[in-house]
């Protein structure tokens, strides 16, 4: 791999993801031009989509492409033809689930912020979310989601067990600890200590590994009231480590601080791949209606640009997505009355880095609609 050549695997996947990953690849594709990079583009089936196709939620094929990428770009899965019956055997998530584990993604990152434009937007008070900036830190391989399953055929009864073991926890400890040191030094352990064994291995691992890390105050909240605290004085939060299942609903709850879900990306980091997608979900009432908002999306290129140590790109890409808020160039889960569609804000934003990105085009005010280009 040269330093400006990538390959990405793209999953668009089913419901809005299609639309929302193709603004993901038109900022890309500026991104290349502007930074004079090169991506190739491996598209691959996944979800309800490769199920009707090939039986499979998650091919072989896809997998294959996947391995072999710099970096994975991820849509949304989730049809409900499948929510909607519990007898369904093959199903959609397993397919996201299989990747998340055959790429051994351990950790998966959601941050948190708020925009000054965007504070009216929440139904939280302003005092209450103004500055609120959080990194979640979900274990993403292990827990609830990937212990031993199993439904009485009768229907009398089903299970699915939670276990951890230290390995799978040691790993996303340490770097939320590390994250926690570059910013303001706090880390909370939300979990259910109070109740679950697996809990207390939590704690437990942690108050091992906080002496490596003496400038990091650790905190504990037990995940009940961390849901109630999050809504009441999110401030109080830095850098938030949990398991799996709690981890993916908090983070749901946290992106009402931000104003939208459709805001939200994440990154999910093995130590081999990286995947990079938005926290929410495949909205199929909204699929093909161009109203989805693709700012979850395309931040999560941010992080993939991170990732691939693009760090001027993905700046740039951070900087646009603001000035596209700041201009009040959202969807209309943002803004009911003046709203932009899924494309035109996705064209915005990718304008606004084609316009202002100096080392390649050398002007300084562009006009584009309203805004100017600073
Ligand atoms: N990572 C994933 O692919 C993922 C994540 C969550 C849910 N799902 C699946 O998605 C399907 C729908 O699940 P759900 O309705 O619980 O969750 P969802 O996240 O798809 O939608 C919940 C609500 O969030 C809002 N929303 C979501 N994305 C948005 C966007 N980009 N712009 C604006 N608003 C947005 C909408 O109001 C929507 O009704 C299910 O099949 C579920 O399994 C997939
Ligand atoms: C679709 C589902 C398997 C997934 C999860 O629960 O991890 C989703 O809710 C998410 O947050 O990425
Ligand atoms: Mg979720």
């Amino acid at each position: 791999m040269s330093n400006n050549y990538f390959k990405i695997a793209v999953l668009p996947g089913d419901g809005i993801g299609p639309e929302i990953i193709s603004e993901s690849i038109k900022i890309l594709d500026v991104i290349a031009e502007a930074f004079q990079y090169k991506f190739q583009f491996d598209y691959g089936l996944i979800g309800a989509e490769a199920i009707f196709k090939t039986g499979e939620p998650l091919p072989e094929e896809t997998l294959k492409i996947c391995k072999e990428s710099d970096a994975v770009l991820f849509g949304a899965i989730g049809d409900p033809v499948f929510d909607n019956n519990p007898e369904a055997k093959v199903r959609p998530e397993q397919g996201l689930l299989k990747l998340r584990k055959e790429l051994g993604l351990f950790a998966n990152i959601r941050p948190l912020q708020t925009y000054p434009s965007l504070i009216e937007k929440s139904p939280l008070k302003r005092e209450i979310i103004e500055g609120a900036d959080i990194q979640i830190f979900r274990e993403l391989v292990s827990g609830i989601y990937f212990g031993e399953k199993f439904t009485d055929p009768e229907g009398a009864y089903a299970y699915d067990v939670c276990k951890y073991n230290r390995e799978d926890i040691i790993p996303i400890a340490h770097m939320a600890f590390k994250e926690a040191q570059k910013r303001k030094k706090k880390l909370t352990l939300i979990d259910k200590a109070n109740v679950l064994d697996t809990s207390r291995l939590w704690r437990k691992i942690c108050q091992e590994i906080a002496p490596e890390y003496p400038d990091v105050q650790l905190d504990y909240m037990f995940v009940d009231n961390a849901a109630m605290q999050l809504i009441l004085n999110p401030k109080q939060f830095d850098v938030i480590l949990t398991e799996n299942m709690f981890g993916d609903i908090i983070s749901d709850e946290a992106s009402v601080i931000g104003g939208s879900i459709g805001l939200l990306p994440s990154a999910s980091i093995g130590d081999k791949n990286a995947l990079f997608e938005p926290i929410h979900g495949s909205y199929p009432q909204a699929k093909g209606k161009g109203i989805a908002n693709p700012v979850a999306s395309i931040l999560s290129v941010a992080m993939m640009l991170d990732h691939l140590n693009l760090k001027q790109a993905a700046e740039k890409l951070r900087q646009s997505v603001e000035h596209a808020i700041e201009n009040k160039y959202v969807t209309i889960d943002l803004n009911t009355k003046q709203y932009y569609s899924t494309s035109e804000v996705g064209s915005f934003i990718a304008d606004h880095i084609r316009y202002s990105e100096k080392s390649y085009y050398n002007f300084e005010n562009v006009k584009i609609g309203k805004s100017t280009i600073v």
